[in-house]
């Protein structure tokens, strides 16, 4: 869990995080400001250097002030003084009050420039920092298992990572800002020291109550953020289920709606009396600890006042302080509440790192093996048992099979035999739990995970109906031939997907999906010959057809196994169907059984042995009759 924060189930509040762990996030300071250095060093340096010369204005503007102001009351008290402008412009007495104005006004200018200069840039960073970040999101990602993405927690972590690398990237600004701010205050502090020093102590000690508060009730948040991720993910969930063009046909059909808004309200209102009743207590609590500071600042004011009227100090030198000790307290406040919203910050900014810092379990070791070309002995599963994490049931155990080179090779069972999960071994989507998987000889957790997945073409029966035109929709196969039209159209026509093209108005160009514009959508059985189609895309020594053919009717499904067998020569070749018809074309069929093989053989061998097979195929064959 990142940074130890307590858990708060359902109505308990979270607790926040300890100050350990608070300050531990500042850890993340560096590698963020190392990110941001790298999204664009040059608009980084920019910004800071803007930010320093900025720093020092307020300063150099509330001291000129004060001479300004030392200068009309030196001047309201000449003995002897013109009557008319004219007998003052005359006179020459205005020239140092004339520049001095003139000195102000540019300074006015300049800061209210870079002012804007700083938005300016910080804005453009800050896109260049968010959509860095997001690509650096998604790659991380792609190396990560699909174990990981089966897992709800790590969904959950992913979830806050993405929402920091969009969301989060007010720290930059104000971690520049608080080194601007920083030197503001050294400016200010040092003209204030020379007049009454113990002021400056006074005012800190006053913000400690407000800083503390701050730090309490940012950690509070971020601890009420933390644990309501999965509420979050849910309610994303309901609204996308309520309001998606995917799933808008059963809604209506099953007349979901009502239950799905009353979901989302439960949800929301638990969350929503969470963040109000911690965001009622900040207001109360802040309110008490503002006024500290106010007082602090009165109290100065006071006694600068009386010192004045003691003649000690000038009254230029009276609104010079006045307006230090204002800027000042301001400043101080802002640095303070700021220092703890920054380490409150650094929390959020662990989510984004603590997921860069997640390793996948599944990657080719040092010195990894090459895939063979070709494959000489096949695969041989010994004795594999693999259980999904958090089940206790094992999808497949004691599983020893072998596919040879070129052979066909077909799986059938019942639902939830362990089918799947054998191909997801296979690809190693997954690693046995026990026994091996071996590869010519050799395990296939020593050869290039790259390699093998290349060498591989897998279609699943959860394949993916991408919003892409048809071309690029077969193309995801081999995604580097995206170009390459013939190609595509060989891929199209040995998956039997030329036919569903040739109706698309626009043929390899035309959108399909209805998401976006124009898009025209498919049939069910249309769908999978375009997914079919990726296979052939690839120049792949082992094909599978993971059961994508459901929706075909019995004359393609026929004709496309039949393609299947003939285009498959030389390599080999798994499919997985319910239809005995398609399944006994194959060289060999493994039935599945609580995930080991209960039988093998020729289509002929096992109705002979007259087992499970036997009966599964009387049964499908009795309802044909
Ligand atoms: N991601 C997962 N997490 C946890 N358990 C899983 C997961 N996928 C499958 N299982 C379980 O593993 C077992 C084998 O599932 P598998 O998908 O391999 O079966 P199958 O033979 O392909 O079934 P079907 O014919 O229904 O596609 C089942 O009991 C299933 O509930």
């Amino acid at each position: 869990m990142a940074l130890g924060v307590r858990q708060g189930r359902g109505g308990v509040p979270p607790r926040p995080t300890s100050w350990r762990e608070r300050l531990g996030a500042l850890r993340n300071l560096p590698p963020f400001l190392a990110m941001v250095w790298d999204s664009s060093w040059q608009l980084t340096a920019t910004t800071v250097a803007i930010r320093l010369v900025r720093a020092l204005l307020p300063v150099a503007t509330l001291f000129v002030g004060k001479l300004i102001i030392d200068e009309v009351v030196h001047l309201s008290h000449l003995a002897v003084r013109p009557v008319s402008l004219a007998g003052w412009l005359g006179s020459g007495l205005l020239g140092r009050l004339e520049v001095l104005l003139l000195v102000e006004f540019a300074l006015a200018v300049a800061s209210d420039l870079l002012g804007r200069a700083v938005s300016l840039v910080d804005g453009l960073l800050s896109d260049r920092v968010s959509n860095d970040a997001s690509v650096r999101l998604m790659e991380h990602a792609a190396t990560l298992d699909l174990a990981d993405f089966e897992d709800a927690a790590f969904q959950d972590r992913m979830d806050r990572a993405r929402m920091q690398a969009s969301g989060r990237m007010s720290l930059m600004g104000q971690l520049f800002g608080q080194v601007q701010d920083i030197v503001t205050v050294l400016s200010f502090a040092a003209g204030l020291v020379v007049y009454a020093p113990w002021l400056i102590v006074l005012l800190a000690i006053a913000l400690v109550p407000s800083f503390l508060g701050e730090a309490h009730f940012n950690a509070l948040s971020y601890a009420l953020s933390y644990v309501r991720t999965p509420q979050r993910r849910e309610l994303d969930y309901v609204r996308q289920v309520a309001a998606s063009a995917d799933t808008a046909k059963e809604v209506k059909i099953f007349g979901l709606s009502p239950f799905l808004i009353d979901r989302y309200h439960t949800i929301s209102r638990d969350t929503y009396d969470a963040s109000r009743r911690l965001a009622l207590r900040r207001a109360v609590w802040g309110s008490g600890f503002a006024a500290l500071g106010t007082i602090a600042y009165y109290a100065a004011y006071a006694y600068i006042a009386w010192r004045a009227v003691t003649g000690s100090i000038t009254i230029g030198d009276l609104t010079f302080l006045a307006a230090s000790f204002l800027r000042l307290r301001g400043l101080l406040e802002a640095l303070l509440t700021g220092f703890s919203s920054t380490a409150g910050q650094a929390l959020y900014i662990d989510d984004l790192f603590s997921f860069f810092r997640t390793e996948p379990g599944i990657r080719s070791p040092a010195g990894a093996l090459p895939f063979p070309d070709p494959v000489r002995q096949g695969f041989v599963f010994e004795d594999v048992g693999f259980r999904y994490a958090g089940a206790e049931r094992w999808a497949v155990r004691h599983l020893s099979f072998t596919l040879a080179p070129g052979e066909v090779l077909a799986l059938v069972g019942e639902n939830g035999a362990g089918k799947t999960t054998l191909v997801k071994l296979l690809s190693r989507l997954y690693d046995p739990v026990e026994g091996r998987v071996l590869l010519d000889g050799r395990d296939l957790r020593d050869y290039d995970i790259d390699g093998l997945r290349a060498a591989i073409g897998v279609i699943f029966q959860d394949f993916v109906r991408y919003n892409l035109p048809a071309a690029d929709n077969i193309a995801v196969g081999r995604i580097e031939a995206r170009g390459n039209r013939e190609r595509i159209e060989a891929a199209a026509s040995a998956a039997l997907a030329d036919g569903v093209v040739a109706n698309l108005p626009n043929g390899y160009d035309q959108m399909i999906g209805k998401r976006f514009q124009g898009g025209v959508d498919l049939s069910g059985g249309e769908w999978q010959k375009m997914a079919i189609a990726r296979a052939y895309m690839r120049d792949a020594q082992v094909l599978i057809l993971d059961e994508p053919t459901a929706a075909l009717d019995a004359r393609a499904e026929y004709e496309v196994f039949q393609r299947f067998r003939e285009l498959s020569t030389g390599r080999s070749a798994v499919l997985i169907s319910h239809r005995f018809s398609s399944v006994r074309m194959a060289d060999r069929i493994l039935v599945l059984s609580n995930g080991s093989v209960e039988a093998s053989g020729t289509h002929g061998d096992l109705l002979a042995a007259g087992g499970r097979y036997a009966e599964l195929f009387e049964l499908q064959a009795a309802g044909y009759r």
